[in-house]
């Protein structure tokens, strides 16, 4: 029989931008080397409900206006069900990949509350967005190849989910001419991340060639 268990706490301070329950980490940040079991899962779930909290008022380019979350949301889980990725910092990582890019949240925020390995990820996959949108670009595939391998697996399912989404709907504004660089440009950034997941890299190669 269940054992019987208190209601659930409740957090009537709490804005709907922090992150509720589990323990809280105002002094030093939390390891999440290797991560495991029940710890690895809150990791993900504590991840998936802080990107949501973050990303709350945001929308997708498309005409549905689809809620920004579903970007996140969808990455992770094309890495889990594509890509087979069982790791729970990679999986965190991809949840949160967005946050320090397109919200107010800081690197050191991610830190703080995540652990180095999932920051050195987030960091890894964010664009400075105070630089030209070329200079971001070039950047992209520049950089690509360095990547650690975590960090390759997440852009690789952004990129996917992304043209994925392109396929779906043509953002709100766009032409077919910017349909096609952003595909011309995506295949030079997988091209720097290639040797990390042959699923994913083949669902790439055939959503790239479709387009191409
Ligand atoms: N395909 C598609 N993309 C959308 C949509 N809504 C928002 N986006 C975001 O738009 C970005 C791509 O648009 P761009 O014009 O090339 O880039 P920019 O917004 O960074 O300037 C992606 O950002 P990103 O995730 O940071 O990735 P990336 O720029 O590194 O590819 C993608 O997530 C949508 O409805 N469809």
């Amino acid at each position: 029989m269940a054992e019987k268990t208190g209601p659930p706490p409740s957090y009537p301070d709490l804005s709907a931008e922090q992150t509720q329950g589990g323990p809280s980490s105002t002094t030093s940040p939390p390891s999440y080397n290797d991560v495991t079991g029940v710890a690895g899962i809150n990791l993900i779930v504590k991840a998936a409900d802080f990107a949501a909290r973050r990303h709350r008022t945001q929308k997708r380019k498309d005409h549905a206006q689809t809620p920004y979350i579903n970007h996140p949301v969808g990455v992770a889980y094309i890495l889990t069900s594509i890509g087979r990725v069982t790791d729970p910092v990679v999986l965190a990582a991809a949840y949160l990949h967005d946050t320090v890019e397109d919200t107010k949240t800081t690197i050191e925020e991610i830190e703080m509350e995540f652990g180095k390995e999932v920051r050195k990820i987030v960091e890894e996959v964010t664009d400075d967005k105070s630089l030209p949108k070329a200079t971001r670009k070039a950047l992209q595939v520049e950089k690509a190849p360095h990547k650690s391998p975590q960090a390759k697996l997440v852009k690789l399912a952004d990129k996917l989910y992304n043209l994925r989404d392109l396929e779906r709907s043509t953002p709100h504004g766009w032409d077919k001419k910017r349909v096609k660089e952003y595909f011309k440009w995506s295949r030079d950034v997988v091209a720097g991340c290639k040797g990390t997941n042959d699923a994913l890299e083949a669902a790439l190669d055939d959503i790239i060639n479709r387009n191409l």
